[in-house]
């Protein structure tokens, strides 16, 4: 089984590519998702989010008040650092079990939707294909702003918590631009599956070859110590 690393910027357009995949039938795992269940009420991020930012970041029914985290955080790379000390490993431990979950079930390769591919670089290694989903920074900034209600200000600072989307979409193998209609993004999105698709053809091809191979090392061995007279 092989990992495919999908990133990109916040608001570039990740969860809407990863919904066409899921829809192709690939298998995916969404961090966005995983960070929202780990901190819930009861699970060990929850109460050292509160230990650490205090009780003002949560809603009366005791779930973590994600706009005010997210106001506290953005602005603050200390605080940021501190929320992904306390997250990052609990979102770890899940995205592990999903992904062998996946494998168990036969899948021959999993996408990963990772926001922070690129700046944690902890799970870059694993990735066999990265994919940044790319749009310009302007319509970035305004798809922000409409889709969280946000003012220009907070938009920026949430941007400017990440790498530059420019600079991730030169350390990927794949970049999918979606700065245009959906539709034109829609179309590239069913390309890079196809690719990925064909990748797979030559996974038995290769195992194959290294099969035969081994067998040719193995019989050199035998015919060098048991069949070759000895010196
Ligand atoms: C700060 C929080 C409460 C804000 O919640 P909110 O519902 O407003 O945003 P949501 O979780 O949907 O995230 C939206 C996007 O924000 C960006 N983002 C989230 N956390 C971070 C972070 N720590 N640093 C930089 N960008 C981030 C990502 O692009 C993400 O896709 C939340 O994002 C959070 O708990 N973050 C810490 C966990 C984390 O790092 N998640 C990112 C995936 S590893
Ligand atoms: N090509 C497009 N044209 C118009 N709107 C788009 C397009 N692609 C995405 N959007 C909208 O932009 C917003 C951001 O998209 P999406 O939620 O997929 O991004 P994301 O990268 O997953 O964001 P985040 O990780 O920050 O939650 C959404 O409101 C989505 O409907």
């Amino acid at each position: 089984m092989f990992l495919v690393g999908l990133t990109g910027g916040i608001a570039s357009g990740k969860s809407s590519v990863l919904q066409v995949l899921q829809q192709l039938g690939c298998a995916v795992v969404d961090v966005d998702v995983i960070a929202r269940h780990v901190v819930q009420p009861g699970y060990p991020a929850h109460r050292r989010i509160v230990e650490a930012f205090g009780t003002e970041v949560l809603l009366e029914n005791g779930d973590i008040n994600r706009k005010v985290l997210g106001d506290l955080i953005f602005n603050n790379p200390d605080r940021r650092h501190l929320l992904n000390t306390i997250t990052h490993p609990e979102i770890r431990k899940e995205m592990m079990k999903e992904t062998f979950k996946y494998f168990l079930q036969g899948y021959r390769y999993v996408v990963l939707d990772i926001p922070l591919l690129f700046e944690t670089k902890k799970l870059l290694k694993y990735m066999k294909h990265t994919v940044v989903v790319y749009c310009d920074r302007d319509t970035q900034l305004a798809r922000l702003m409409q889709r969280n209600s946000l003012n220009r200000e907070d938009a920026e600072a949430r941007i400017k918590a990440q790498l530059p989307l420019k600079e991730k979409a030169h350390m990927a193998r794949h970049v999918l631009d979606n700065s245009g209609e959906w539709s034109s993004t829609k179309r590239q999105v069913i390309l890079l599956h196809a690719e990925l698709e064909r990748s797979m053809e030559y996974l038995p091809l290769r195992l194959g070859v290294l099969t035969g191979l081994a067998g040719i090392a193995g019989l050199l061995y035998l015919l060098i110590h048991y069949l070759l007279p000895s010196p």
